[in-house]
């Protein structure tokens, strides 16, 4: 059954508003050339109102923005106006601000639900049955009225209306025809603010985030980034799309496989699925930079997968500061060698080469050294000792500190013979030139002479115990050094350990 007619009452009996075509058309153009260009489109929308209500002979051209619709009222807000006269401004009065009207009348119920669905509507108050909206359009001294919703993306936003103080008028026809046209003006303006701020948003969080949005088509590989995205990977932010391939060709060598293969797994996968993996991305300056890829599979209606987009998050920096924290958390902070973590950080990386030789060394009577001098000279003196000792090494060889006065040596790919020859050279280091070291605070300096002991040891195993074993070996060799009358190096003899651990075991 056809529902009642809209009811706006289009009254018959009067005249209609009398517009000037050419008038009206240089007005609607100034107005819309100003909702166009001007930097706010609110500037726009007052100077729209300014060109048009004139022309149209009204007392007031009005917009409502529509705050809220509950179910038994609706909010809004007076929120533009032109007045011809003084007399007839209703803009800053109080009772217009974000007002709420009774849903309750079933007249003005209809009334909200019509624009709801854009009808426009034309009032002549004295023609108008008892009722609410007859009750204020006479409160306002209103003689007629006419008013289009506004709907912006397709939503009511508003309405705009012109009311009618001094003539009693019909807008039907052109009047209500223009107002409808500035309506559309005035969303469009309005949709394209709210574009523009939403991307501008969109810049400002993936600046801020230090992040870039973009997508793959899988029906044609062709992939869309974000602004700030493109111009980090060089592109210039006018490029539409590139090709997938262009984009992996950025991806560093040792991760491309893997990116490929989560793309794969989440393309097959039965459901939605979103990963994450941190992957080296090269920039336009070709440097590396850490990149986490968020990515999630996007579906059409059908439940076939047609892109898969995400955001790529820059991770440098922190990736820089877990390097900078792994490497200092590796050494010792009084003489920058490694410390025991280092070691065995170390141990695990290198892959088994042909042979690894630990040399542990100790400094001899340190205890006196510290109770001759003090402990700060005593401090100075182990910075001094590293550094030295840092100098007879090779690149790959390193320098633990264990603690203490006790240090060590790892060397790969030596011989046992070239092993115990860096062991001696390194023991001759200290002991042929004495230490010279300022005594700190007091302005003069000490010269220290010290020796150490040294037990070396080849790593025999290649398996989890390989780096217990191996210092158990060395230091089983510094002790036997130490026996020896200190300054002095021995190698560990398995044959000579056997000994003496089944003479222990026989008592
Ligand atoms: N200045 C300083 N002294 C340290 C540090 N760590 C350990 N020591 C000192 O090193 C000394 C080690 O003494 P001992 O273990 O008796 O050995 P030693 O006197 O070197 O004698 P041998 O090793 O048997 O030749 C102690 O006096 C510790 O206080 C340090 O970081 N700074």
């Amino acid at each position: 059954m056809p529902g009642p007619p809209p009811f706006s009452t289009s009254p018959t009996k009067v005249a209609t508003v009398p517009l000037i075509a050419e008038d009206c058309l240089t007005a609607f153009s100034r107005g819309s050339k100003a909702l166009m260009t001007m930097e706010h489109w609110a500037d726009g929308v007052d100077r729209l109102l300014t060109e048009l209500g004139p022309v149209t002979g009204a007392s007031r051209v009005w917009i409502l923005q529509l705050v809220e619709i509950k179910p038994d009222k609706i909010i809004q807000d007076y929120v533009f106006e032109w007045a011809s006269s003084e007399r007839y401004r209703l803009l800053n009065q109080y009772r217009f601000r974000f007002f709420a009207s009774s849903l309750d009348e079933p007249e003005y119920q209809r009334l909200v639900e019509e624009r709801q669905m854009g009808c426009r509507h034309d009032f002549c108050t004295s023609m108008m049955p008892e009722g609410p909206i007859k009750r204020h359009l006479e409160n306002q001294a209103t003689l007629s009225m006419a008013s289009v919703p506004i709907f912006v993306n397709g939503r009511w936003w508003g309405t705009l209306g012109v009311d009618d103080c001094e003539r009693a008028v019909s807008w039907a026809g052109p009047g209500l025809d223009l107002l409808e046209s500035a309506a559309q003006m005035i969303a469009a303006a309005l949709y394209r603010y709210q574009l523009n701020h939403r991307s501008r948003q969109v810049e400002l969080f993936h600046k801020v985030t230090d992040c870039g949005v973009w997508e793959v088509s899988l029906r044609n590989g062709r992939a869309w980034c974000s602004q700030g995205l493109k111009v980090a990977l060089g592109y210039p932010e006018t490029f539409p799309r590139m090709p997938v391939r262009r984009l992996a060709a950025r991806l560093h060598p040792e991760d491309r496989a893997l990116v490929w293969s989560r793309l794969r797994e989440a393309r097959n996968a039965p459901e939605p699925t979103q990963f994450r993996l941190d992957a080296r991305v090269r920039l336009a300056d070709n440097a590396w930079s850490w990149y986490e890829i968020i990515a999630e599979m996007q579906y059409n209606e059908q439940g076939e997968p047609v892109a898969l987009a995400g955001v790529l998050v820059d991770i440098g920096r922190r990736k820089q500061e877990e390097e900078r924290a792994q490497a200092a958390s590796e050494r010792d902070a009084l003489t920058g060698a490694l410390n025991r973590r280092g070691l065995d950080r170390r141990m695990m990386e290198c892959v088994a080469t042909s042979s690894r030789h630990l040399i542990l060394f100790d400094i001899d009577h340190f205890k006196q050294i510290n109770d001759t001098h003090g402990h700060l000279v005593g401090d100075a003196l182990l910075e001094q000792l590293a550094d030295r000792l840092q100098h007879e090494l090779r690149p790959e060889d390193c320098l633990i500190r264990l603690g203490g006065e006790e240090f060590a040596v790892l060397a790969s790919d030596m011989r046992d013979e070239q092993a115990m020859a860096l062991a001696d050279r390194l023991r001759r280091r200290v002991a042929d030139t004495p230490f010279c070291v300022e005594v700190p605070g007091e302005g003069s300096a000490v010269l220290a002479s010290m020796t150490i002991s040294l037990g070396v040891a080849r790593q025999s195993r290649d398996n989890a115990e390989a780096l217990g074993q191996l210092m158990a070996e060395a230091d089983q060799a510094l002790y036997a050094a130490k026996h020896a009358g200190r300054n002095t190096l021995v190698a560990y003899d398995a044959t000579a350990a056997e000994r003496t651990q089944s003479s222990a075991a026989g008592g």
